[in-house]
């Protein structure tokens, strides 16, 4: 995990003052650890009978297409405003630095269809709730969440609840 950890950079005040982005970057360019934190992220829904994998524009796009390919699962995207044609499902939500909408194709999930959640950083929750919102509004059923990083001293854990949630770092 240290080599792995070691691949994610702490950026200090970016984008904005007072956050320090991690970025994925440097993982993503290793070949032999990014193919092992996909497995790791995997393991604990391998008996889970995952459908589908939801993830979100962009970055979680990266961790949820390769995690959809592991669990033998489709691929869903959420995706920000105007970018998916009509008709579609929308869900507004607030990040830890800006204001944002989640959109889905209507009909892209199937009544009941096991689905897991996944991005690359949980922050504030917003936008991981905000995804569970729009996969429940297109009738599925929401496994968990999976993501690569977990920020502890704010409050995504506790705003996403009760429900499962798997995170492989946590700074
Ligand atoms: O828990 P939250 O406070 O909601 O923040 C987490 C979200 O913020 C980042 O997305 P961003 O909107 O920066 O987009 P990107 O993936 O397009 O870079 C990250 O990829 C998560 O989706
Ligand atoms: N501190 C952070 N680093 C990277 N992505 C983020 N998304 C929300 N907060 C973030």
């Amino acid at each position: 995990m240290q080599k792995l950890a070691s691949l994610i950079r702490a950026v200090p005040d970016f984008p904005t003052p007072g956050i320090v982005f991690r970025d994925v970057t440097p993982l993503l360019a290793d070949a032999g650890e990014f193919a092992r934190c996909i497995a790791l992220l995997a393991e604990p829904w391998r008996d889970a009978r995952v459908q589908a994998v939801c993830a979100i524009e962009a970055r979680g796009f990266i961790f949820g297409a390769a995690l959809a390919t592991a669990l033998g699962a489709g691929f869903v995207p959420l995706r920000k405003p105007g970018k998916l044609p009509p008709p579609v499902v929308a869900v507004d939500y607030e990040l830890e630095y800006a204001r944002d909408r989640l959109e889905a194709r209507e009909g892209a999930l199937r009544a009941g269809e096991r689905v897991l959640i996944a991005d690359d950083v949980l922050a504030t929750g917003g936008t991981l709730c905000a995804a569970r919102a729009l996969v429940e509004r297109l009738g599925a059923t929401v496994l968990g969440a999976s993501v690569l990083i977990e920020l502890a001293a704010l409050p995504g854990r506790a705003r996403w609840g009760n429900a499962p949630l798997h995170a492989l770092l946590s700074y």
